[in-house]
């Protein structure tokens, strides 16, 4: 992913198999039942700590006698607590809410990817089964994905939206998700609900009655249009930003555009590259099958292997294969474009601008292992220095032996290197991402239409002046993780239109679109310099 500085990785394939969609939301959390569940919880969370280190669930055995229905007041005075004493003690909201609540708000906060916040902040939470740590992960990463979409439904229950907390509207969008996304029963989305503001602002439990009542009410509106005419109904169902939606609409017609936002509210399916430098299909098909990893070799993509079941990869063979760098997760798309951008010939000399942790160097090289039976040498450019320390560590790890990293502005290469000394140019632009939106749940409620305007002009600098340093005959493959025209044909047009990109010709187009269960969008050019 570019835009975000986001990372592939196993984390946000979410090896346990947790589907944002798949699966009953009462599979996953017992919540049938209404007060079952609610007591469920408040007994896993007895005396449990929250990630703010607050006891969690400290009223249980008092509560389960009355069903728990009283008010936070009556609850006070049952136990025998004083009325100053801090609601929160006595809260019921269950433990993933909790922790799926405080993860979105350090998302907001920090402006932070929830698959890197939620491990912390469960982990804070204490001992938590593995169904309500699943829960906590789903509830958090779709909040995020859809928070706009919640937002707009949360407003239209609010006298005053612009009043509400942050942390309180942190809360409200958890029932939101609940009730829109997760269809859950009303009861258990507004009780929840209530807990959930309570514990975060005691002082709104009556607003938040108030409010959740009105959206359970509403919510079977929802998305207020008839999406089969209206966009921006279209947009409210799918969760995506009205001006994305349009965008995606006006590129590829509603049905393609429909389509590509519901496989992006999807999980994205666990791919593996098999790094030929350190091993050989047959080796790493034979340890992943012996583990019940279920794994495929997916056809056209050499090294590339589906795991049917991801939960198997966490056993420690395999992790030992990932360990010795025998072994890398990333997209089938990924791993297509590293084949593409090797030239027919081995380079002698090849700078890649933009290499960010140095996934597409690892398969590049791998790559040329399989093409050419031996590595090529590699300049890796990144103007972020802490990538390309990154890259020079995994390069150890994966047995990269010609990479030299290099910490440059890809936009002006030509003042640290001779027009026309290199035999290829690979630009891995940084992009807005829109073909990776499954693991960047975070992107698009991020994302404008001006920062798409903003990356498009950055591309074609980058473009423009890395690709003076390729020599006559040699080729510049230019790529992205985005769908957007702008980015990708746009980019590439305007390029050829100028002065010096008339010396070049289009030869090759790759693009892969996003289908349900299968591999991100990417998009990549071959372009051959003529004279
Ligand atoms: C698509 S991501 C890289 C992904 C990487 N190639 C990989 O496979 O892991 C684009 C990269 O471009 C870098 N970047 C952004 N602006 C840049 C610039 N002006 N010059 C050089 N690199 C830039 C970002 O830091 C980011 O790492």
């Amino acid at each position: 992913m570019c835009a975000y500085r986001g990372r592939e990785g196993m984390n946000s394939n979410r090896g346990d198999g947790q589907g944002g969609r798949g699966g009953s939301p009462r599979d996953a959390h017992g919540d049938r039942g209404g007060y079952k569940g609610r007591s469920d919880s408040r007994e896993r969370s007895n005396g449990r700590k929250d990630a703010d280190g607050r006891r969690v669930g400290g009223g249980r055995r008092v509560y389960v006698g009355n069903g728990g229905r009283s008010g936070g007041n009556a609850r006070a005075s049952h136990s025998g607590r004083s009325s100053q004493a801090p609601r929160r003690l006595e809260n019921h909201a269950s433990p993933a809410r909790i922790a799926a609540c405080l993860s979105c708000r350090i998302v907001r906060e920090r402006d932070a990817f929830v698959s890197e916040v939620v491990p912390g902040v469960v982990s804070r939470m204490g001992p938590m089964k593995p169904e309500d740590v699943a829960f906590a992960t789903r509830l958090a990463r779709g909040v995020v994905a859809t928070s706009g979409a919640l937002d707009d439904f949360i407003n239209r229950n609010l006298y005053s939206p612009a009043d509400i907390q942050p942390n309180v509207r942190d809360a409200l969008r958890v029932s939101a998700y609940e009730l829109l996304y997760l269809k859950k029963d009303d009861y258990v989305a507004v009780d929840q609900g209530v807990e959930l503001v309570a514990y975060v602002e005691p002082k709104a439990r009556a607003l938040a009655n108030a409010v959740l009542r009105k959206m359970a009410r509403t919510a079977s509106r929802w998305p207020f249009g008839d999406v089969g005419t209206d966009v921006v109904a279209l947009s409210r169902k799918v969760a995506f930003p009205s001006w994305m939606a349009k965008r995606l609409v006006e590129e590829m017609g509603r049905e393609q555009a429909a389509a590509f936002m519901e496989a992006s509210n999807g999980d994205a399916p666990v791919h593996a590259a098999v790094n030929a430098i350190r091993a050989t299909d047959e080796e790493v098909l034979a340890v992943l099958q012996e583990q019940g990893a279920d794994p495929n070799l997916v056809e056209g993509i050499p090294g590339c292997i589906r795991i049917g079941t991801p939960k198997a990869i966490r056993s420690d063979v395999v992790t030992k294969l990932f360990e010795d760098g025998k072994v890398l997760i990333s997209d089938p798309s990924a791993q297509k474009v590293a084949s593409f951008a090797l030239p027919g010939e081995p380079p002698s000399a090849f700078i890649e601008v933009g290499s960010g942790r140095g996934t597409k160097t690892v398969l590049m090289q791998s790559n040329a292992m399989r093409k050419y039976g031996k590595q090529f040498p590699i300049v890796s450019v990144d103007d972020h220095p802490f990538k390309a320390k990154l890259l020079r560590n995994r390069a150890r790890e994966y047995g990269l032996t010609s990479v030299q990293t290099k910490v440059a502005d890809g936009r002006k290469l030509t003042s640290l290197y001779e027009k026309g000394s290199f035999d290829a140019v690979f630009v891995d632009a940084p992009c807005s991402g829109v073909g990776t939106l499954r693991r960047h749940p975070e992107i698009r409620w991020r994302l404008t239409e001006r920062d798409v305007a903003k990356m498009a002009d950055v591309q074609l600098d980058i473009l423009i002046d890395a690709a003076s340093l390729v020599k006559t005959g040699g080729q510049v493959v230019y790529s992205t993780c985005t769908v957007f025209r702008e980015e990708n044909e746009r980019v590439v047009e305007r390029f050829l239109k100028t002065k010096f990109g008339e010396r070049f010709e289009m030869t090759e187009m790759l693009k892969m679109s996003l289908e349900e269960d299968g591999p991100d969008a990417h998009f990549a050019v071959r372009l051959t310099k003529r004279f």
